[in-house]
């Protein structure tokens, strides 16, 4: 039929549907149709009868557990006896994670950690075991990773949300920047120890830091590892808000599923014109950062940090 007019809204939004199907046979059109249909009843039926925390588990992970739930994919980091320290296979993991979650049809992504840390941070025993001839070339290729991984941040389509359930150390802290809005449990704390460790900031840090809080008080963080509360963090700029922390998941996701309610693409199209306009500068940073840090994972006094922590001598 020929396509209504205008203001003919109901009959254009049927013209505008049918059309898009294409060459779709009227079968798989039905079949669709029914499969749709039956994913929305489980779907509501399973919102009333799941208890919380016992949401729809998506893709299997090593080092993740990725559940989608009204309208919310949460991405729960999941090592809490390493207090969830980052080791190549879960930086990976988290690379694919967001991807799916920037094509599922949620509304909203969360960051989060299973225990009593959010997250402790790049895995200092990554290297462990391995010999000097090898070093370079897995530095190398980390390096390669971990500029993959803060692009995906850098790339994310929708707002993307850092639940804060405890301590946030190293990368954990920096790719905050990165995220949309950060809801800290008053137990968090927020610790950059770079140079005590021999490295330099990542995650685009060096240019979100200071455009966050002002150049003296990214400085604090990043060159001198200044550790803040969750309060002062919030002062800072770099969390959004604080809730205490026998009522931050409750209070949390109570303001998450209502958030998740706003009309999806309005969402996500205001997050993108707020973000994309720096995108360029973001890819530049974090190459710029990454290939800092290839020289410093290599410097003695990166080694020596590493070889410290793996003999017990030394921990924040
Ligand atoms: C990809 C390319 C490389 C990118 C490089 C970028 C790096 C940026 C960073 O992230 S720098 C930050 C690195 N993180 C740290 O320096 C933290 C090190 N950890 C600690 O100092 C402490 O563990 C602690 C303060 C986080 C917690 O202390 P606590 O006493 O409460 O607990 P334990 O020390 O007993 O920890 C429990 C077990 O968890 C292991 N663990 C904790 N953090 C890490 C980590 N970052 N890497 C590896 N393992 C970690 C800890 O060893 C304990 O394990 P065990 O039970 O087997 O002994």
């Amino acid at each position: 039929m020929p396509k209504p007019g205008v203001f003919d809204f109901i009959n254009k939004a049927k013209w505008d549907a049918w059309n898009a199907l294409g060459s779709m046979p009227k079968e798989t059109a039905r079949q669709s149709y029914v499969d749709l249909v039956s994913s929305l009843s489980s779907s509501s039926m399973s919102s009333s009868q799941v208890k919380p925390g016992a949401d729809r588990k998506q893709q299997e992970y090593e080092n993740l557990v990725v559940t989608s739930e009204d309208g919310i994919t949460k991405i729960m980091l999941n090592r809490p006896t390493k207090k969830n320290a980052i080791n190549t296979q879960m930086y990976q993991e988290i690379i694919l994670a967001l991807k799916a979650a920037s094509k599922d049809n949620s509304v909203l992504t969360v960051l989060t950690g299973n225990g009593d840390y959010y997250c402790s941070g790049n895995d200092l025993t990554d290297f462990s075991g391995i010999t000097a001839g090898e070093i370079e070339e897995k530095v190398k290729n980390n390096l390669d990773m971990l500029r993959v991984f803060v692009n995906s941040f850098i790339d994310f389509p929708k707002p993307l949300i850092a639940v804060v359930n405890g301590p946030a150390v190293g990368i954990a802290v920096t790719i905050l920047g990165l995220c949309d809005a950060v809801y800290a449990s008053d137990r968090a704390t927020f610790h950059t120890p770079f140079s005590h460790l021999g490295l330099s900031p990542e995650g685009c840090s060096s240019y979100t830091f200071p455009k966050i809080m002002g150049p003296a008080k990214a400085i604090e963080m990043l060159v001198f590892g200044k550790k803040l509360t969750a309060e002062e963090a919030c002062a800072r700029g770099l969390v959004t808000e604080v809730f205490p922390d026998n009522t931050f998941q409750k209070q949390v996701w109570a303001r998450l599923k209502a958030y998740s309610e706003f009309p999806a693409n309005s969402i996500r199209i205001s997050k993108q014109v707020i973000r994309n306009m720096e995108k360029e500068k973001l890819y530049a940073v974090n190459a710029e950062e990454c290939s800092v840090l290839q020289e410093r994972l290599l410097s003695n006094e990166c080694i020596n940090a590493a070889v410290n922590f793996l003999s017990r001598k030394a921990k924040l």
